[in-house]
């Protein structure tokens, strides 16, 4: 099959081609080096472009001390790949997502995707979104995903409405909303600003609305704890990740990424508002919840 990246060879064609109508004539010296310019130009620009979606090396060079990780235009290019292959049942998350959100969007509301990054679960939501007067609200507050998601919204049509900002969802409004979706942000939001957060998105909800709340967990049980630690670098290792790479990026994500007990978000929903909740997903130490108002 044919991929973008087999074009860049495409200067080089087309100048054989040229030359085999008039056989006679030799290419001089400077039009064959302009081809293989282009063609190399082309293959920048094709294969090496932050466009593309790249493979994750960030954490593969060993001369390199990782420092605290942070959502940069670094992070930006690799990110699909990176979910991807570092959280355990990201993608089911993000299809079912878009299932909650076909049963749970009302008519003249919003629907939230706080931490939207490259707008995943916002493109899901959009797919089974099917009531009028309904918009997505996604909120990011690093700019090198909100432009990126910008770009990536503007490929894929849809008729939900979607609102992109570039905002703290500390400081964001939050209103009228039939559903809220954390899809692995809150981790990252500073464990004292946690129950402000929930508390205000538990009063942005209408009667019968739902948070769909994503997180990676630990366990009160220290085998059980470290066990799921351990399948969690094992699926990092079958996904391709050396050791090097699964120990700079722990180091990287200590004390900006913190984890906490299902138990322990259970308990702070409920004190936030919500009538009721569950697990509905869970891989390893990673959980999605469900919450109703
Ligand atoms: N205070 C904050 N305000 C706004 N954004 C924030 C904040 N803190 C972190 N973020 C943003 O939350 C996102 C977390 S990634 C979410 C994946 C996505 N939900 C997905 O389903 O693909 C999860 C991960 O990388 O593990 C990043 O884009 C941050 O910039
Ligand atoms: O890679 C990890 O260990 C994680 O916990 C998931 C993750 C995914 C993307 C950015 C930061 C953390």
């Amino acid at each position: 099959m044919h991929t973008a990246d087999d074009w860049y060879f495409a200067p080089l064609l087309i100048g054989a081609l040229l030359r085999l109508r008039r056989p006679a004539e030799p290419a001089p010296p400077e039009i064959l080096f302009a081809e293989f310019f282009l063609a190399l130009l082309a293959k920048h620009y094709v294969t090496d472009s932050p466009k593309q979606p790249s493979a994750d090396t960030l954490f593969s060079d060993p001369l390199r001390a990782p420092g605290p990780f942070r959502f940069d235009s670094d992070v930006v290019s690799v990110f699909p790949d990176m979910i991807r292959r570092s959280v355990p049942g990201y993608e089911t998350v993000i299809a079912m997502s878009g299932l909650l959100a076909g049963r749970f969007a009302k008519p003249n509301s919003s629907v939230y995707d706080l931490g939207c990054s490259l707008g995943a679960t916002t493109l899901s939501m959009r797919r089974h979104i099917d009531v009028p007067n309904c918009t997505i609200v996604g909120i990011d507050n690093s700019p090198a995903m909100i432009a990126r998601c910008r770009e990536l919204l503007a490929l894929d049509a849809g008729s939900t409405a979607v609102d992109l900002r570039e905002s703290d969802i500390l400081e964001s409004e939050i209103a009228n909303a039939s559903m809220v979706v954390l899809n692995y942000t809150l981790q990252f939001v500073p464990l004292e600003e946690r129950r402000e957060l929930l508390h205000r998105i538990a009063e942005a909800l209408m009667p019968g609305g739902i948070l769909v709340l994503s997180e990676k967990v630990v366990f009160p049980d220290d085998s059980l704890n470290q066990l799921n630690i351990d399948l969690h670098h094992d699926f990092k290792r079958a996904h391709g990740y050396s050791d090097l790479e699964i120990a700079g990026k722990r180091d990287s994500i200590e004390n900006v990424l913190i984890p906490e007990s299902i138990e322990q978000h259970r308990l702070r929903l409920s004190e936030a508002g919500f009538s009721s909740s569950d697990v509905w997903f869970q891989c390893f130490n990673f959980a999605s919840i469900i919450a109703l108002k």
